[in-house]
């Protein structure tokens, strides 16, 4: 079993390792690095693992796991890549950094292989798509996946797309809380108290997820199957579209996609 560093144990790094640590990977193959002692302090008690500098990290893991944001992950690697011993693989977590910006600063032959996974993963349901940067083979791939498929579902997908992807899954969880927050308040508006209309609104969440996954019917006729000849649904819809929700959420996506390429353009 290899080794896996989590380089920048944040809000994401801490999801992973919690993940692996609940799939089974052994504690002594999990290794973090933190900025703050504290921080180091926290991720030792509450998870069991080592939490190293990084020139440890390099020497002791045979997967380096980039999980400090984008801004940080310059600064990180030209501290970094020189010192990295050849066969390691780098896993970057960071949204918007193509594999290019990566192979620039690591030795030659370094693979790299480029991930969007989202928050999810904190209860086994994350969506982690993975793709093949500069010398990453099947066998990188499959390692990959072997770390993120215990956290939910994988996919495989061309680099090309991982902005798209990060704009719809990597996001995707704050549009559904956002989704859930602004019903809380329409229940309020209506009259529920705060928690019913939250309790409602959080199980009719899951239930509508749970038969998207199981039934495989297109949206569409779920939603048809709810909206009535002259009933109420049909009236909060009417209200949606004239309120250009849809047109929004294309608009709000396009532009979750342009932050992601503006992080790789400020990035260098
Ligand atoms: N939060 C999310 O839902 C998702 C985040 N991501 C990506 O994951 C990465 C991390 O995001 P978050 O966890 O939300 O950010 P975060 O800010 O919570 O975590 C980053 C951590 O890296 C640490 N750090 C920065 N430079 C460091 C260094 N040189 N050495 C050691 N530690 C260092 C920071 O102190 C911080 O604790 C980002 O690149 C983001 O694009 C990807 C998918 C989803
Ligand atoms: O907001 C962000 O930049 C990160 C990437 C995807 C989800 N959170």
């Amino acid at each position: 079993m290899r080794t896996i560093a989590v380089l920048g144990a944040g809000k994401l790094g801490e999801v992973l390792l919690s993940g692996l640590l609940r799939a089974g990977w052994p504690a002594d193959r999990l290794l973090a690095t933190a900025r703050r002692p504290e921080r180091a302090k926290e991720l030792q008690e509450r998870y069991g693992i080592q939490v190293v500098d990084s020139v440890t990290a390099l020497q002791t893991a045979d997967v380096l796991t980039v999980a400090v944001k984008p801004q940080d992950a310059g600064a990180l690697l030209a501290e970094l890549g020189p010192k990295l011993p050849p066969g390691k693989l780098v896993v970057s977590l960071c949204a918007g950094l193509p594999t290019s910006f990566f192979a620039r600063h690591l030795p030659d032959g370094t693979p790299v292989v480029r991930v969007m996974t989202n928050t999810p993963a904190l209860v086994d349901e994350a969506m982690t798509a993975i793709s093949a940067g500069p010398h990453a083979t099947a066998e990188h791939l499959a390692l990959t996946e072997e770390m993120f498929r215990p956290l939910g579902r994988t996919i495989r997908v061309p680099e090309s797309q991982q902005d798209a992807v990060t704009a719809l899954s990597g996001s995707g969880p704050a549009y559904f809380y956002f989704l859930v927050e602004a019903m809380t308040d329409a229940g309020i508006l209506l009259g529920l108290p705060r928690q019913v209309a939250h309790d409602l609104i959080v199980q009719t969440a899951i239930g509508s997820a749970v038969m998207l996954r199981e039934s495989g019917e297109h949206p569409v006729k779920l939603r048809e199957a709810v909206t009535s000849p002259a009933g109420t649904t049909i009236n909060a819809i009417r209200e949606l579209e004239n309120h250009g929700v849809r047109a929004a959420f294309l608009a709000a996506l396009e532009a979750a996609r342009d932050r992601a390429r503006e992080l790789a353009a400020q990035s260098g």
